[in-house]
């Protein structure tokens, strides 16, 4: 027990005295879509970071212990004094600071950040090819690599990014649509159009997944004054499984009305009308991974690849598996790399 207790107590002085701490302010806040918020941040002094770092943030008005990791969604450039970050609006601390940045703004609040810190995600700068899957608020890595290829079209590293991104809502696509379109033409201007791959994914709402999930466990409990109790199953029409086999077409009829956490209806935003280079790679439902490995598996037939994940536990843990399932069973070997802060 004492050893234990007394590497903690190690740990802790050493990360109190090495720490990079420093005070800085908000300059801007920007509400986006799907609860979230873009903070512009000022730079503390000899502050530098690289694509994928993230920084530590504590608000003393928040809480007087509590640090929050967040990527570097831009990167301060020479001449520039000021970085973002996105923080999605989920879980105490980030209400309280939502709420008291709308009650006091952001000039009242007394903001610390420690960092940057090195993560795995920068290693996507240095690969020829890199596999990016990042579901919801989990696309911040990668949002500093598209403005590195936007600047750089013609730089070797990284090569070429296939980057599918599975999003709640389709609104949430307009985080990054200007800098995706922007970086995309800038490619194709250059001739390199090959480096940027995007597959989007909507997969609409949580209470049309329940109902979709409960339409697809249908148990029927009957009472019955001889027998008791019955439990019967019951049995889909053709109809329906043909519907439940076919998820990014007839799923769709049914998920469409559902209303997300803005009150607006799920389904009236079409990413599409005002970004159609974006809106022709919207897919809808979750996707379809034995698909997406065996496309990747056919064009990189005997390849090393890396894939870079950021998202929910649960997908992390399934990506890994499929990752390993592959190398094992064909000649592209996957190596697995993730990030998460829960
Ligand atoms: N730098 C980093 O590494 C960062 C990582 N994160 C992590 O990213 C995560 C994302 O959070 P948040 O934005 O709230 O995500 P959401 O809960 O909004 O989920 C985003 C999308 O992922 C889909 N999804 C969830 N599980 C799976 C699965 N097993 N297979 C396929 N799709 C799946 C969801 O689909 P459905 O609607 O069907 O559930 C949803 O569309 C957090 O867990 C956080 O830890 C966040 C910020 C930065």
């Amino acid at each position: 027990m004492a050893f234990p207790l007394s590497c903690f107590s190690m740990d802790l002085l050493w990360r109190i005295f090495s720490r990079n701490r420093a005070r800085v302010n908000i300059l801007q806040v920007t509400y986006m879509a799907g609860r979230t918020m873009s903070l512009t941040l000022s730079c503390p002094e000899r502050f530098s970071c690289r694509a994928g770092q993230y920084v530590l943030l504590q608000c003393l008005d928040v809480s007087l212990l509590e640090w929050h990791p967040f990527t570097v969604v831009k990167i301060p450039e020479s001449s520039q004094s000021d970085f973002f970050i996105w923080i999605r609006v989920k879980g105490d601390w980030t209400e309280a600071l939502e709420r008291l940045l709308l009650d006091r703004g952001p000039a009242g609040l007394n903001v610390f950040i420690d960092g940057p810190f090195s993560s795995p995600m920068e290693g996507v700068a240095d690969c020829p090819v890199a596999m990016c899957v990042a579901a919801g608020v989990g696309i911040t890595p990668f949002v500093a690599l598209l403005r590195n290829m936007l600047t750089n079209p013609k730089t070797h590293f990284p090569g070429r990014i296939h980057l599918l991104w599975i999003v709640r809502h389709e609104e949430e696509i307009t985080w990054l649509a200007d800098l995706a379109t922007k970086t995309m033409l800038r490619l194709r201007d250059s001739n390199r159009p090959d480096r940027l791959h995007i597959e989007l994914y909507v997969t609409n709402t949580k209470d049309n997944s329940n109902a979709r999930q409960n339409e697809e466990n249908i148990h029927i409990v009957t009472f019955n004054e001889k027998q008791g109790v019955t439990h019967m199953k019951r049995e889909f029409t053709e109809d329906e499984k043909a519907t439940l086999l076919t998820p990014n077409k007839k799923r769709n009829g049914y998920v469409a009305k559902g209303v997300n956490n803005e009150g607006s209806n799920v389904g009236e935003y079409s990413i599409a009308k005002e970004y159609p280079l974006l809106g022709c790679r919207v897919r809808r439902g979750r996707p379809h991974w034995d698909r997406v490995f065996g496309y990747w598996v056919h064009l990189y037939p005997q390849a090393h690849l890396h894939l870079y994940c950021c998202g929910p536990k649960k997908l992390v843990k399934l990506l890994r598996n499929k990752c390993k399932y592959i190398s094992g069973t064909t000649k592209t070997k996957f190596t697995f790399v993730h990030e998460g802060f829960s």
